[in-house]
């Protein structure tokens, strides 16, 4: 359920020029005669860190009755990604593109009416049948003892990510989640807004703060539920308009929260958190991709962060159009993946 980037994808994203060297041309591909295991036991020892994984589908967005178009963030963010140089800043032998989970059947089957009670379940269970593909892929990485950056697709995937680390460290896991929205919505079958919510009801998730809730966007009983599972946050509201403290400060409070404890750490961002950024639930009232880099850059200094997840950047969703959302999207995203990437080189020994 996972298919391997090849040589011939890349070449369709990445544009060469004489006397240059690009990412495209720096990474690592996988050798499409090994299987998965045996792919990232031959990457680690290679010296890969980095395994990027994509996740082309949008049925969890459209199953939680928000807008479609997040299957097209991870093609977005190969356009800018493999484009950008490969020179002394950044070690593109460590980044190995293996490629994207298998969603072209589950899209197919999600054209549904999600006003029919029915059809909306059916799409929850392609959800449920996503979460599994994810989490294969996904422990396998972390057996391996490599760092997933999983892009695309919708905050749904938080879960199968969750339960992937959870069962390869055997313990739970704490997240740090850069997000207005809390996605601790009700346990009604699966979608976008209950990642969390599922991942804590089955005893996976331990530590959790979600940085820059928007107060006005999470319901009275998603709230309730959050405080229930202990779950801690630190409002857009309290950092940006009331400042009872300033957003390095927030940080802070949510790096304290996810450093307790000895679970690893998964580094959560709904790209819908960014201000006029392409996404399933598009906002003006959010944070700068700078402070959404800080976020990134600061959580990946940590040791025992162990993942990043960039979910929800939708291209077609940008008021100007689809090609201005894949520009948009797909520097946003290469800018956060690169913040993880020098967050890990500038880790901390030991927390
Ligand atoms: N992951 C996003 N979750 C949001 C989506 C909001 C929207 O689509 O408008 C939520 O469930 O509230």
């Amino acid at each position: 359920m996972l298919n391997f980037f090849t040589r011939e994808q890349l070449n369709q994203y990445c544009s060469t020029r004489d006397g240059e060297q690009r990412l495209g041309q720096a990474l690592s591909l996988p050798d499409t005669k090994l299987n998965l295991v045996e792919q990232l036991a031959q990457s680690k020892a290679a010296g890969c860190r980095f395994v990027l994984l994509g996740v082309p589908e949008d049925i969890g967005p459209r199953a939680n009755l928000g807008q479609g178009g997040a299957d097209k963030g991870w093609s977005a963010f190969l356009s800018k990604f493999v484009n950008l140089q490969s020179n002394h800043f950044i070690a593109a032998g460590q980044i190995l593109l293996l490629g994207e989970i298998h969603c072209a059947d589950l899209q197919q089957q999600a054209t549904v009416d999600i006003q029919q009670p029915q059809q909306l379940s059916q799409l929850r269970q392609c959800v449920d049948t996503l979460d599994n593909r994810v989490a294969a892929v996904v422990q396998a990485i972390f057996a391996a003892g490599l760092l997933p950056v999983v892009i695309g697709g919708g905050h749904n995937n938080s879960y199968p990510i969750i339960k992937a680390l959870s069962q390869a460290s055997g313990q739970q896991v704490n997240c740090a989640n850069l997000d207005p929205h809390s996605d601790f919505r009700p346990l009604e079958g699966r979608h976008s807004g209950n990642g969390f919510s599922y991942a804590w009801h089955e005893g996976m998730l331990k530590h959790y703060f979600v940085l820059g809730l928007h107060e006005l966007k999470n319901s009275a009983a998603t709230l309730a539920q959050l405080q229930q599972a202990g779950g801690e946050f630190c409002s857009y509201q309290r950092i940006f308009v009331r400042q009872e403290l300033n957003y390095q400060q927030a940080l802070d409070l949510c790096i304290d929260n996810v450093v307790q404890g000895s679970g690893d750490i998964g580094i959560e961002v709904d790209t819908d958190s960014i201000s006029l950024m392409p996404v399933s639930a598009f906002t003006n009232c959010g944070i700068s991709v700078q402070a959404a880099e800080q976020f990134v850059y600061q959580l990946a200094k940590l040791p025992r962060s162990r993942y990043l997840h960039l979910a929800e950047a939708a291209p077609a969703q940008h008021p100007a159009g689809l090609a201005a959302g894949v520009n948009e999207a797909g520097q946003v995203l290469s800018a956060l993946v690169l913040a993880f990437i020098q967050g890990k080189k500038d880790q901390a020994i030991a927390i």
